[in-house]
């Protein structure tokens, strides 16, 4: 029996902008099936610029990016983007149907299933973030976090290889935070998590990669790496006042 290939595999990967910037310099990274990884680095580190080659909406620089084995290119961008499913920073730019069963059900029509796989697909997605009984709903009914939790089940009735978050944590009190990671941390997926909030990313992910200025400065357990004070300080990554996360249970 082969082992399964990494979820993500990206290697080499170095990207400039068309006006000249340079934005990754030679990027590697490898995340197995089921890690839930964070992705760390101040404002301009190339945390966006990454994750948009994990999808292929960027390409065409040195590297390579595999998913699940699978080699992001061209011709496989639409098996690419339903097996790396993108939850973007604002839930509502990801809902614009009129009830939140038809957002949930969107991707999977688009991929032509059948109407029996693709309500299955809606009842298991909305059960999956806490969300069952909504689906008749206006997504702008919804609270914030709500419809964050929504926008999640529209990427997860994808059944995707590997779900990736925007900022997670933006916006919410404290409830819809802590409800959040409560429905993160039950999913059977791979997870990178992109957050400048370095207790979330401690709560939810046991491994973190930093990257700053384009390269992977760091990577490894994030309880290790937050407890890196001239880590921190290099990268412009603070902990809230206080905050000891060798003391977090
Ligand atoms: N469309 C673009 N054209 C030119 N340069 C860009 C473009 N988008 C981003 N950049 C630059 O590339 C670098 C990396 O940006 P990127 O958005 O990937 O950083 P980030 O780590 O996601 O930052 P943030 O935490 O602010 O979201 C920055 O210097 C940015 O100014």
């Amino acid at each position: 029996m082969t082992a399964a290939p990494p979820s993500l595999l990206v290697e080499d990967v170095a990207y400039a902008y068309p006006d000249g910037h340079q934005a990754l310099f030679g990027v590697d990274l490898r995340i197995d099936p089921g890690e839930r990884v964070a992705l760390l680095g101040p404002n301009g580190a190339g945390k966006t610029t990454l994750v948009l080659h994990l999808n292929g909406v960027l390409r065409g620089g040195r590297g390579r990016v595999a998913v699940a084995g699978l080699p992001v290119e061209k011709r496989t961008l639409q098996e690419v983007r339903r097996r790396v499913g993108v939850v973007f920073q604002d839930p509502d730019d990801q809902l614009f149907m009129p009830t939140v069963g038809e957002d949930v059900a969107f991707g999977p029509r688009n991929l032509g299933l059948p109407e029996v796989e693709v309500a299955a697909r809606v009842a298991a997605a909305l059960a999956q973030v806490g969300m069952a009984g909504v689906a008749d709903r206006p997504p702008h009914h919804l609270s914030f976090g709500q419809r964050r939790r929504v926008a999640v089940a529209t990427v997860l009735s994808m059944h995707p290889e590997v779900l990736v978050l925007d900022e997670p944590s933006s916006n919410l009190d404290p409830a819809g935070r802590r409800e959040l990671a409560e429905v993160l941390t039950g999913l059977p997926v791979t997870m990178l998590m992109v957050t400048h909030d370095l207790p979330y990313a401690l709560q939810l992910c046991p491994r973190s990669v930093v990257l700053d200025g384009g390269v992977v400065v760091a990577d490894g357990p994030t309880r290790e790496l937050l407890a890196d004070a001239d880590l921190l300080g290099r990268h412009r990554l603070e902990l809230p006042y206080g905050f000891d996360p060798t003391r977090v249970p």
